[in-house]
């Protein structure tokens, strides 16, 4: 995830000689990027650090990168289901805490992040942490950090649940007589322009597919379908339920 949000940035001009990626592996990111193994005994002034390992790693990561923080580094995490009261707790001397969560698109700028932060993070560093989001897509601040599972769910998420429906809409269109390869990409190019034409609409997703049925014509036969006793409602609301309960348990150290 970190590896996308760094591509973009890499790509709307971000010096390459700015960035040091710490990665276990080793292994090479993009030209001019240096990419590290171990921590530096100290990090330059001002440094803006972004936590890209999974949720779990926290407290490793921490007892070797917290003591090399210093008052004025900026702490941005994207790790799911870590609150940023854990992130205070696991770097004390750190003041300005971002918690974001991206979505994969943002490496080709048309992802989501949603940002929150704390009253002990500044409005500056909040704001510049906005701005670093600014070419990755749509920044949205979420003011209530108890929603932050929800929003992961739905954005961070999303784009898998979204791949999903590509995939068994052009698997259906298969099952129902069509060749697979002219399936797959007349499903996919149909996503790509209702979604585009959902994003120019004055009205609503929920009006446009009514416009699509012509009266007792085929849509509306289909339609029927999808929402019969709420059914693809019911479906998507089980979806993010599952995916918030499971950072509900992330955040309790499941
Ligand atoms: N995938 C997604 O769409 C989203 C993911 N996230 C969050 O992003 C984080 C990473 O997820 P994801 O990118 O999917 O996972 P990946 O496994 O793809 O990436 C994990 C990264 O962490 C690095 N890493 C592993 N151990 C350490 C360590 N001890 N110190 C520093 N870096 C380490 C790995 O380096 P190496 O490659 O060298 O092993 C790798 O680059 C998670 O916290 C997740 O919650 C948030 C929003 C969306
Ligand atoms: O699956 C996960 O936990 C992360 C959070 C959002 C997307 N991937």
């Amino acid at each position: 995830m970190a590896g996308q949000m760094l591509a973009r940035w890499l790509a709307c001009g971000l010096d390459p000689a700015r960035v040091t990626v710490l990665r276990p592996s080793g292994r090479a990111v993009a030209d001019g990027v240096r990419v590290v193994t171990d921590y530096p005994a100290s990090l330059p002034a001002g440094s803006t650090v972004l936590l890209g390992m999974k949720p779990y790693q926290l407290a490793d990561v921490a007892a070797s990168l917290a003591p090399i923080c210093a008052a004025d580094t900026r702490l941005v995490s994207i790790l799911a289901g870590t609150p940023i009261a854990d992130l205070r707790r696991h770097f004390p001397m750190v003041s300005d805490i971002v918690r974001a969560i991206p979505n994969l698109p943002v490496g080709i700028g048309g992802g989501v992040i949603a940002l929150c932060a704390d009253q002990a993070t500044s409005a500056t560093a909040y704001d510049a942490v906005d701005a670093l989001m600014a070419p990755l897509g749509l920044a949205e601040r979420i003011l209530d950090e108890g929603q932050f599972n929800e929003v992961t769910a739905l954005s961070g998420c999303g784009p898998a649940f979204l791949f999903r429906f590509i995939d068994a809409f052009a698997r259906a269109g298969e099952a129902i007589g069509l060749p697979t390869e002219q399936a797959a990409r007349m499903a996919l190019a149909t996503v790509c322009g209702s979604a585009d034409m959902a994003k120019q609409a004055a009205d609503s997703p929920g009006v446009l597919a009514d416009r699509v049925a012509s009266p007792g014509g085929m849509t509306r036969q289909g339609l029927n379908v999808l929402d019969a006793d709420d059914r693809l409602l019911k479906l998507m609301i089980d979806t993010l339920a599952a995916a918030r309960d499971r950072g509900e348990d992330m955040a309790r150290g499941g």
